[in-house]
């Protein structure tokens, strides 16, 4: 499908920093919107109902589910998130930027949907670096952060899958990346789509 605006997805392995870029990036640039999605997971620490997640129960997913609410949903450590269609079909029909922060499943979803969208993938430098992160966010039991290292393994298989992989070690590095990558597409997709005939005519290259 071809809209307008801009799609772009971040997936990493729990605690290798892509709430942290993607948040850094949005108080920068005012075009890109986040897209919040839906969970069945509890809220942690000072996460708010519609603000980092719709929190919902699973009956409630299943019904999502079954009225064909998500565009993408998965699985993810135990516990299942989806990214609704209202989130992101009007917005990008209407010409805005929209970033989402789904696991690698759901991209891989979301790019046989949305084939011009680009996927980014944020590794963290270290094993040790990623486990240390987890523990400093301290948001997470031991068992969960267990649980999420070794779903990191699987999860860092697919990166070769994405369009583009971001290595977060230094932190204002991994930004000026993203910030490359999301202003690279604008400008290839104004190219394609937005120069006017009278542009090529007054340039004499058509
Ligand atoms: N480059 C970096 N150097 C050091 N610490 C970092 C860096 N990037 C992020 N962090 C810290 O690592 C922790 C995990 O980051 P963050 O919550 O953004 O990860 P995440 O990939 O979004 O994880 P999750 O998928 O579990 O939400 C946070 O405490 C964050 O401040
Ligand atoms: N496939 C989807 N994955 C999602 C979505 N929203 C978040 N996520 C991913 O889940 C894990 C865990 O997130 P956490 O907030 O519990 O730490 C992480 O990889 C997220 O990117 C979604 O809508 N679809």
């Amino acid at each position: 499908m071809e809209y307008p605006g801009n799609l772009f997805v971040v997936a990493a392995p729990s605690g290798a920093g892509k709430s942290s870029l993607v948040k850094a990036l949005m108080e920068l640039d005012a075009q890109v919107q986040p897209s919040v999605s839906h969970t069945t997971r509890p809220p942690r620490g000072q996460e708010k109902h519609g603000r980092e997640y719709f929190f919902v129960s699973p009956q409630e997913f299943d019904a999502m589910v079954a009225g064909g609410a998500f565009i993408e949903w998965a699985h993810v450590h135990g516990n299942r998130y989806g990214t609704s269609k209202k989130a992101v079909e009007d917005r990008i029909a209407a010409g805005a930027d929209v970033i989402l922060e789904i696991d690698y499943q759901g991209a891989l979803q979301i790019k046989r949907i949305f084939a011009n969208a680009v996927l980014i993938f944020i590794l963290p430098p270290s094993w040790d670096e990623l486990r240390a992160r987890l523990e400093r966010r301290g948001e997470d039991s031991a068992e969960v952060i267990e649980t999420r290292l070794t779903n990191a393994a699987e999860e860092m298989a697919q990166a070769r899958e994405f369009d583009y992989v971001i290595i977060n070690e230094l932190f204002e590095r991994a930004l000026f990346d993203l910030k490359a990558i999301v202003h690279a597409q604008r400008l290839k997709f104004s190219s394609q789509r937005r120069i006017r005939a009278d542009t090529f005519k007054a340039l004499n290259i058509i």
